[in-house]
């Protein structure tokens, strides 16, 4: 397989339950590729996330993972045990022990220089964000993965983490996959965007997604601004277009 990591006909129930999800969905990432997924609360983002990680039991379908993949996560949200101390030096070194020049090199290279021997629990959001990517880092991913990095970040902060996934990309050409609401931002920097809600509403590049009508009866205002606002900064044309995802039992998901 060429792709990194693919998901086919993948269906997910709520756990717990057998209400479904995910239904049937296609995806894969391919070397080097800047995804992101968007779609409202709910929608599956991060269900769909933790099956291509292994994280969660499929009702249906498989994933397939590139033998030797090497995945750098960021989750969703992390939970401090106030109760526990832990320095950032400690935190980076769970679960896999890495060195001291090791750890100041990625707090350095993630803008959050200096900070081993602060406690977690004294960290601001967007220092907080960094160092979880600073551990995503550690061991030469392939494939970076962050569902909503910049949660409780300010406008400022969301510009600059983003800037920092770039230079990332462009320095270890791993891929990436990106589970956002901030969508103007994350539609500019992304090769392919899938929309998701249940299902792949729609996928191709930024500008296709922007227009296609699901995209936009899903974010309704929202889109148009994101629109208008990826038009001033991007006006050049793309070659793919954004592909509706026929349902039902002969789109040959399984072939
Ligand atoms: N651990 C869980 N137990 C029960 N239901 C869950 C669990 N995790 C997710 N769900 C349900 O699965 C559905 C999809 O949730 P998911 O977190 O994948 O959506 P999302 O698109 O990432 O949402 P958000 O944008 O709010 O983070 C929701 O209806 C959610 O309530």
């Amino acid at each position: 397989m060429t792709a990194l990591i693919e998901a086919r006909g993948l269906t997910i129930h709520r756990p717990g339950s057998t209400e479904t999800v995910l239904r049937e969905v296609d995806f894969r990432i391919e070397p080097g590729e800047v995804v992101t997924v968007v779609g409202p609360n709910g929608s599956g983002k991060s269900s769909l996330v933790r099956a291509l990680l292994g994280h969660m039991p499929l009702a249906d379908g498989q994933v397939l993972r590139r033998p030797g993949l090497r995945i750098g996560y960021v989750p969703q949200r992390v939970q401090v045990d106030t109760a526990m101390p832990m320095t950032v030096r400690r935190f980076l070194s769970l679960p896999r022990r890495i060195g001291d020049a090791e750890a100041t090199a990625v707090l350095a290279r993630t803008g959050v220089p200096g900070l081993e021997g602060r406690q977690l629990t004294q960290l601001s959001g967007g220092q907080f964000q960094r160092v979880l990517l600073a551990r995503a880092l550690l061991h030469d991913p392939n494939l970076l993965v962050l569902d909503e990095p910049t949660q409780g970040l300010d406008q400022p902060g969301i510009v600059a983490f983003y800037q920092l996934i770039e230079d990332v990309r462009r320095e270890t050409g791993a891929a990436v996959l990106m589970v956002s609401h901030d969508l103007m931002v994350v539609m500019r920097a992304s090769d392919r965007v899938v929309c998701l809600n249940g299902h792949v509403c729609c996928e191709g590049s930024p500008e296709h997604v922007s227009e296609a009508p699901a995209y936009r009866a899903l974010f309704g205002t929202e889109a148009q601004g994101t629109l208008a606002l990826y038009r001033h900064h991007h006006d050049h044309d793309h070659d793919h277009g954004c592909t509706p995802h026929p349902h039902g039992a002969d789109h040959g998901h399984h072939a």
